[in-house]
């Protein structure tokens, strides 16, 4: 405990905010509806630095700070709360997360993680990017050191195209775009239409790009036990690397039994069943102790921030089960933090962080674009260097 640590929580931060609201370019249609904007909050931090001490008069740290202030200040670090409700809490509950930090940011007191993980995501994100960039270490680095990963963060992370809902030619076509651009891993939603309907797509999407990239469907829990078994043996034919979250969330015990097959006691004799919803809603430990899934799909905005996102993808890993980390169609900083996380992996599959192509308009321009299906990691420090100094300044 010292001055600026008047709790043992480590240093005191001040922290501001501000809104934002971005529309997707055309609604992303899924199993659970389309997905058309998408709003959250910026978050800022600076170590408090009047002298002997944030933790000197109680509310030091909450004050507006004084520009970019002395040579001694920690670096401002950045973050995002993005809430997706359904998956995170609602914009308002984020904000209400937020607001009871009163301006502070403290690692030792984060927002809760299972009620609100939006703001904790927020919250970590922006502590982590500042203590990144006073060691002067990409985020990458930085988290898998906290971690505990001995293996050096990748340079480059490949990723999937995400393919919304459309009839079987719209499919094809925006497939096709995909493979054409570079992608050699392909999502495709389906659980919006019938099971029939989804298996033309699945074919058409087949037939125009051939067999050599990676298909994976994601159901969004829309089918039942029975619609999901017809699903994936009609899906057989397909060669997909995986269907995610075939049934709802809280069903483990059917995914363990989809993974089974026709073959009882053999997992992963059929087409591999990914948990994306479920390890959002029920935890990893419920997941890989229901034998529910060969990968599991982490959302770093719905676990809690990026610290807890690769916490979950190593913990995945030991037990043998592949971890694959994706947004929630978040903003630039939030999706460059992703990446960061997926980067820690060691040989990490194809993630969903090829979304910023969704988002009509951004906060600012990417510092990690897609290019022949990869994502090149940020060289920092931090989460990019010096790509978002106006977002930094506000
Ligand atoms: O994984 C991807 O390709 C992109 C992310 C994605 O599909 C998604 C985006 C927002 C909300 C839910 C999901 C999902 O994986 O179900
Ligand atoms: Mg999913």
């Amino acid at each position: 405990m010292t001055a600026d640590d008047p709790r043992g929580q480590g240093p005191v931060h001040a922290m501001r905010r501000r809104s934002f609201a971005l529309d997707l370019t055309r609604p992303l249609g899924t199993a659970r509806g389309a997905i058309r904007r998408r709003e959250g909050f910026l978050i800022a931090v600076e170590r408090g630095s009047d002298g002997d001490g944030a933790g000197s008069d109680g509310d030091g740290a909450g004050s507006d700070g004084d520009g970019a202030g002395s040579d001694e200040d920690g670096a401002v670090g950045l973050g995002e709360a993005t809430p997706l409700p359904g998956w995170t809490e609602s914009r308002e509950a984020c904000a209400a997360a937020l607001d009871e930090l009163d301006g502070r940011a403290i690692l030792g007191s984060m927002p809760d993680a299972a009620s609100t993980p939006a703001a904790r995501h927020g919250v970590s994100l922006a502590l982590a990017d500042a203590a990144a960039r006073d060691a002067e270490a990409r985020l990458a680095d930085r988290l898998a050191d906290e971690a505990g990963v001995t293996a050096t963060p990748a340079d480059a992370v490949p990723v999937n195209a995400t393919v919304g809902d459309g009839s079987p030619g719209e499919t094809a076509a925006e497939a096709k775009r995909a493979v054409d651009e570079g992608f050699d891993c392909l999502k495709l939603k389906v659980g919006a239409r019938d099971v029939d309907a989804d298996v033309e797509r699945v074919r058409a999407v087949r037939e125009a790009v051939g067999d050599a990239v990676a298909l994976r469907a994601d159901a969004n829990g829309a089918w039942d036990r029975e619609t999901a078994r017809r699903a994936l043996d009609a899906l057989a034919d397909f060669d997909l690397a995986y269907v995610e979250q075939p049934l709802p969330a809280d069903d483990l015990d059917g995914l363990a039994a989809l993974r089974e097959g026709d073959r009882p006691g053999r997992p992963s004799d059929g087409v591999p069943i990914a948990a994306d919803e479920s390890v959002a809603g029920r935890g990893i430990d419920a997941v890989l102790d229901a034998g529910a899934a060969d990968a599991v799909v982490l959302k770093p905005m719905a676990l809690g921030g990026p610290d807890r996102a690769l916490a979950v993808a190593l913990r995945a890993r030991s037990a043998g089960v592949d971890p694959v980390v994706t947004t929630t169609i978040d903003a630039v900083v939030a999706r460059t933090a992703a990446v960061h996380v997926a980067a820690a992996i060691p040989d990490v599959s194809p993630c969903g962080l090829a979304t910023g192509s969704l988002l009509d308009e951004d906060l600012a321009p990417d510092p990690c674009p897609v290019v022949d299906g990869q994502i090149a990691v940020p060289t920092g420090p931090g989460l990019a260097g010096g790509a978002f100094e106006d977002l930094r300044r506000w």
